[in-house]
């Protein structure tokens, strides 16, 4: 996260990372009492001293003081000027899609997580809005789909679940060339610390900040960062008129893990690369994506524009449906859960869980398979980590199933 110090964008007070996620936005004299900790504010309305005369609130859905407290720390974290805080990811993903009317064009990073797909092709193009999907990991592909009923270019990088990593400042520098068109970038798998979209060229970075950015799997929130002043005007103004804001508690649980995020996010990458390299050379694996080792096609990609991965890695186990299912029912560190980005380490089964809505064939040409598995490594002890995947692994394909049902006669059991 160091090259992010002092960096331009990094607005003031503080310059380097660490200090902001602790201090901005935070200030005890906002507080009458001084409170260190931001306080919970919980009340719906806020008395006025006459008619529209008022100390900045009126009713908790246009403005709250807790939400208000996160909103200044992530606009910070994520070097922006703005920051928007949503009842979750999708709830962000619903605001930003207001920015466009229907008959718009929105292009679509072609693999995105299942609800993002889901949102696209069942509720957004039910409401008129045409919605291509793009591999965006070509920008001459990017390119080559704008039409002049292009508004919105929606990246997610790295995307969920196959984790492709797209060059975000290739793809802001072809949207530069059509005016009139949106770059947002779901910066979710990488968080603010080591990714930031918007010094990258686009002008929207969102979260679901349900994942890393709160961390802790106990909130759903949704974040959104823009520096253009007339993008935040009409997204506060959504942000009221939608109402879906999370709640006080939400925000101040939310705003209490950005605290921490830098240390997370060190430990979910050291805890990541470890696994990733174990499993690239597991007897019983196929195959392992993770963008922070050499063998991912967009390593260079992501040395580049990030400044270190998260604990989010796919990889295809040997064998078949009955393989992949034994070994995340064996699994005993890790829990077999959706979501990710929490302290505790998650696996789970795309095509049968969190990308289910995605349709079959567009799985298939993903290459979200049967075989797929995806880990969100946490922040346990590497070690004990490690060895629970061993286990895991030996007993999805040893003893459970008889050899004949075996598509790799070959491969070592026990
Ligand atoms: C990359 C990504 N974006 C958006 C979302 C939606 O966020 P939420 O669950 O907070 O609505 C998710 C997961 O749900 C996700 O993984
Ligand atoms: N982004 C999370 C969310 C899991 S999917 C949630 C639910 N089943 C749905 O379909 O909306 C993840 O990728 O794990």
């Amino acid at each position: 996260g160091q090259k992010f110090c002092g960096m331009q964008g990094f607005l003031p007070p503080f310059k380097h990372f660490a200090t902001n996620a602790i201090h901005a936005g935070q200030e005890p004299e906002q507080w009458r009492s001084g409170a260190v900790v931001p306080p919970i504010s919980l009340s719906t309305t806020f008395k006025q001293r006459a008619p529209g005369e008022h100390a900045g609130y009126e009713y908790s859905r246009s403005g709250n003081p807790t939400r208000d407290c996160l909103e200044k720390a992530a606009a910070a974290l994520d070097g922006a000027k703005y920051c928007l805080a949503y009842s979750s990811g999708l709830a962000a993903l619903l605001n930003i899609c207001h920015l466009v009317k229907a008959g718009d064009t929105v292009i679509c990073m072609d693999d995105v997580y299942g609800g993002t797909n889901r949102y696209f092709q069942k509720v957004a193009s039910e409401n008129n809005l045409k919605v291509i999907f793009v591999d965006c990991t070509k920008p001459k592909c990017l390119e080559a789909a704008i039409t002049p009923e292009t508004k919105l270019v929606w990246l997610e990088t790295p995307t969920n679940p196959m984790l492709k990593v797209i060059d975000i400042k290739a793809c802001a520098e072809v949207v530069r060339r059509h005016p009139g068109v949106l770059l947002a970038v779901d910066n979710s798998f990488m968080s603010a610390y080591f990714q930031r979209p918007l010094s990258l060229g686009a002008d929207i970075s969102m979260y679901s900040a349900t994942k890393y950015m709160n961390g802790h799997s106990d909130v759903l929130m949704g974040l959104v960062s823009v520096n253009r002043d007339d993008l935040y005007e009409r997204l506060k103004f959504l942000q009221n008129s939608l109402g879906a804001v999370p709640s006080p508690f939400d925000c101040f649980l939310c705003n209490r893990g950005l605290k921490t995020l830098h240390i997370r996010m060190k430990l979910h990458f050291h805890n990541g690369l470890a696994v990733a390299k174990f499993l690239e050379t597991h007897p019983r694996v196929e195959k392992v994506i993770y963008p922070g080792l050499p063998s991912h096609p967009q390593y260079e990609v992501t040395r580049k524009q990030c400044t270190g991965c998260p604990g989010m890695i796919t990889f295809y186990i040997k064998g078949n449906v009955k393989n992949a299912s034994a070994f995340l029912k064996n699994l005993k560190v890790f829990a077999l859960a959706e979501s990710l980005g929490g302290f505790e380490s998650l696996a789970e089964h795309p095509a049968i869980m969190t990308h289910a809505s995605v349709p079959e064939q567009e799985r298939k040409a993903l290459g979200i398979s049967d075989t797929l598995i995806r880990l969100s490594v946490g922040l346990e002890d590497e070690e004990d980590l490690l060895q629970d995947l061993d286990q895991a692994l030996k007993a999805a394909v040893s003893g459970e199933f008889p050899s004949k049902n075996n598509p790799h006669p070959a491969f070592p059991t026990g």
